[in-house]
């Protein structure tokens, strides 16, 4: 339930926000495979509502309607395709699996099953009104969560309003059990518990110990599901991420917001501090955090809050993706999103319900490859970004080995090895200083000329970036301006020529 069932030498996953099963499908084969991504974490795919004012907004696809496998993404049948698509293409696929609370309002959802929240009807599951949450249980007046303080009200009482799933109940739970066990069947890997904070962690215990083993055909005989629950815990609330350690990791907020700090240097922060960034910080144990920049909720100025890199602010975002991925706490997640027009108004974007692009009829286009393997159609794909896509492969032949070989400038310029003392299989340099960086430092790595993976790539013998010579006792000259597009040097194994 830990572990993400990578396939051998694989360590990263990519959230594919609001993208078709179709263009997944794809991008596995043509990019995801080749580059050596672990996964792919994807939208909802059962049934959700179909909201028109405002116009299919992302958060619509949380708000579950049944366990149909039709949704903005795509058909089931599409669905199946992309699984064993991207399984055989050594990806993996993780669900969003949205069981806290069903759809609010009344309506057909993306499936054409009716539902009602008011008679706590939705025939298409069928849940009746037996399967959500006892009024008794929640002490609030309205009914819903006023007080996020609160431990009992924040699981037991309405998420904006919308019926509370009652995930104890055995009859319940077993339909809950059913959908996911339809996705095992299937072939996916695991699953994103969404809004795991407003379910009880022993409830939640109770559905994912009955899950069945991961289909053989691509996992070796009785692999647990990986589970990873979101939990939104900046820290001085109640509910704490560290209660869900038991059932699986657990996404750790804290990580994005601290690393954007430290890039912005905001805080009085600095890059030197940052080695030992992790648990020493008070973050979850290194094998039960699942870190990422930022992610689709706190994007927006959502639910984190906070205020995290984005696509937006490309350089320092860059900065912060590859510190991610060069150090080795907690298992990375990396963010592809889309654009929207932003509109701020007292520091809270009014546009921040916006979809995906769509047409008038909130269907979903296609992703658009550009011939630079850039994407266009408002689809941002950071991780196409070659300074980020390079450095999955850097954290990949880095695996859980050790950090060693740190160097500092007592500010923003920070360097370091992973592997052992002398014997490292990759080096990451990063000037965040406001001045040019000239150092000789010793990497670790044996001799020879390597290909800075952060100006270019290797291609074959030759490197379209910078030459970084190691000589024979491991030491390397590392120059970097700091007014350089990206003021970063990286090296490996595989980028030795
Ligand atoms: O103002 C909003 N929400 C009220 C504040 C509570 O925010 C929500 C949180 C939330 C926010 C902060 C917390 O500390 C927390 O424990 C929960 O989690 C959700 C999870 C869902 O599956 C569906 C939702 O509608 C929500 C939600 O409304 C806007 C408009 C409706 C959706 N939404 C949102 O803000 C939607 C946010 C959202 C939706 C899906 C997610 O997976 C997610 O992480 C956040
Ligand atoms: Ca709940």
């Amino acid at each position: 339930q830990y572990d993400p069932q990578d396939s051998p030498g694989r360590s990263v996953f990519v959230h594919l926000f609001e993208w078709k099963w179709t263009d997944i499908a794809a991008e596995c084969e043509r990019f995801l495979g080749p580059k050596g991504f672990g996964g792919v974490q994807v939208s909802p795919p059962n049934e959700h509502r179909l909201i028109t004012t405002p116009p299919y907004p992302w958060y619509e696809r949380y708000q579950p309607v049944s366990w149909k496998l039709t949704s903005r993404s795509g058909t089931e049948a599409e669905f199946k395709n992309m699984v064993k698509r991207c399984n055989n293409a050594g990806v993996r696929i993780y669900v969003d699996a949205v069981f806290n609370q069903m759809a609010g309002d009344r309506g057909v959802g993306s499936a054409g099953s009716p539902y009602d929240s008011n008679s706590l009807s939705y025939p298409g599951v069928p849940f009746t009104p037996s399967d959500f949450t006892n009024r008794s249980e929640c002490h609030t007046q309205s009914g819903d969560i006023s007080n996020y303080d609160d431990p009992n009200e924040v699981r037991n009482c309405r998420l904006l309003g919308m019926p509370d799933v009652a995930i104890y109940k055995e009859h319940t739970r077993k339909i809950l059990e059913n959908y996911l066990n339809r996705l095992i069947d299937i072939g996916v890997a695991g699953f994103r518990i969404d809004a795991a904070k407003h379910v009880w962690p022993e409830h939640l215990k109770g559905l994912l110990t009955c899950l069945k083993a991961l289909n053989s055909k691509w996992f070796p005989a009785g692999a647990r599901p990986f589970i990873f629950q979101e939990v939104i815990d900046q820290g001085g609330q109640t509910v704490k991420s560290i209660d869900y350690t038991g059932n699986g990791r657990v996404t750790e907020f804290k990580f994005g917001l601290q690393l954007s700090k430290g890039v912005m240097k905001r805080d009085g922060q600095m890059l030197k501090y940052y080695r030992n960034f992790g648990e020493e910080w008070g973050l979850l144990p290194t094998d039960r955090a699942v870190v990422f920049v930022d992610n689709h909720d706190n994007q927006r100025g959502h639910g984190g809050g906070g205020d995290v890199l984005t696509f937006r602010s490309p350089r320092e975002y860059k900065i912060a993706n590859i510190y991610m991925l060069a150090h080795p706490y907690g298992l990375p997640k990396i963010m592809s999103s889309y654009l929207w027009p932003q509109n701020i108004q007292n520091n809270e974007d009014k546009n921040n319900w916006i979809g995906p692009p769509s047409d008038k009829d909130g269907r979903t286009n296609d992703v658009e490859i550009h011939s630079d393997d850039s994407c266009g159609g408002g689809w941002i794909c950071e991780h196409r970004w070659r300074q980020i896509t390079n450095m999955v492969a850097f954290r990949n032949i880095a695996g859980n080995s050790s950090l060693v070989h740190w160097w500092d400038n007592g500010g923003n310029q920070v360097a370091f090895g992973r592997g052992s003392t002398g014997k490292t299989t990759a080096f990451v340099v990063i000037n965040n200083d406001n001045q040019k960086m000239q150092k000789q430092l010793q990497t670790g790595l044996p001799s020879g000329n390597y290909c800075d993976v952060i100006s270019g790539s290797r291609q074959g013998r030759l490197c379209s970036g910078k030459l970084i010579r190691v000589d024979a006792d491991g030491m390397a000259m590392f120059s970097i301006d700091n007014h350089d597009e990206d003021p970063v040097a990286a090296i490996h194994l595989d980028s030795r020529i």
